[in-house]
């Protein structure tokens, strides 16, 4: 019913798994999160850059799971380089906007905490300017789901998270059949985190190590 493509699967992830990757999120170091106005993120694996990303080392506990994507062969064989981690509280979001170019046109990501609903907007044209009407689809994201969104879907669409503390389940969104949710229910927000993992195609070398090493 979308422009391709979104994959969406459900418990891609078990509760134990979840349990332990909300786990070490929390343990990061303060200095690791960035706080935003409506969610904070803890960037790991380098910051992208037009000349090329140096790459920094994903720790093992998150790179797990980038590799676990990375062999579905989603990347077309490349291995994910990048992950950002982003926290939502019941209430927060993100603005409508694409990924850009600095990523290979596949995102993945996996939803931890709590549901929230990924909402799709065609880009700004001269018939509407208002999100409300360019608002064509929404994807429930469950906790310990996995969604890919690719091609035209990443590229030209922009994708947002409404700031609301619950989401009642429309017409709009489109997955409730692979869920276990029913068209008209209210969904209350809880704390969400959510795995953005990434390939970043252009990376320099690695920071060279100066100094003696113990
Ligand atoms: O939290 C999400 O699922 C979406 C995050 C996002 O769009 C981004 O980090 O670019
Ligand atoms: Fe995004």
């Amino acid at each position: 019913q979308v422009p391709a493509a979104i994959y969406y699967i459900p418990n891609f992830i078990t509760e134990a798994e979840e349990e332990s990757l909300i786990q070490y999120v929390n343990s990061a170091p303060i200095p690791k999160w960035t706080q935003l106005s409506n969610r904070r993120l803890q960037n790991w694996g380098g910051l992208p850059h037009p000349k090329g990303m140096v790459p920094e080392k994903i720790p093992e506990w998150l790179d797990s799971f980038g590799q676990r994507i990375g062999q579905l062969g989603v990347f077309d064989g490349q291995m994910p380089n990048h992950v950002l981690v982003n926290e939502y509280l019941p209430g927060q979001g993100i603005m409508p906007h694409t990924d850009g170019p600095l990523y290979f046109p596949t995102v993945s990501t996996i939803t931890l905490g709590s549901h929230t609903l990924l909402d799709f907007y065609t880009p700004l044209n001269d018939r509407s300017s208002s999100f409300d009407d360019r608002h064509f689809a929404s994807f429930l994201l469950e906790r310990r789901s996995l969604v890919l969104v690719r091609e035209e879907m990443y590229s030209r669409m922009l994708h947002g998270i409404k700031e609301v503390e619950t989401d009642t389940l429309c017409e709009k969104v489109l997955n409730l059949d692979s869920s276990e949710h029913s068209l008209g229910d209210t969904l209350a927000r809880n704390t969400r985190i959510s795995l953005t993992i990434r390939v970043v195609p252009k990376v320099l070398k690695a920071k060279l190590f100066f100094g003696k090493k113990k």
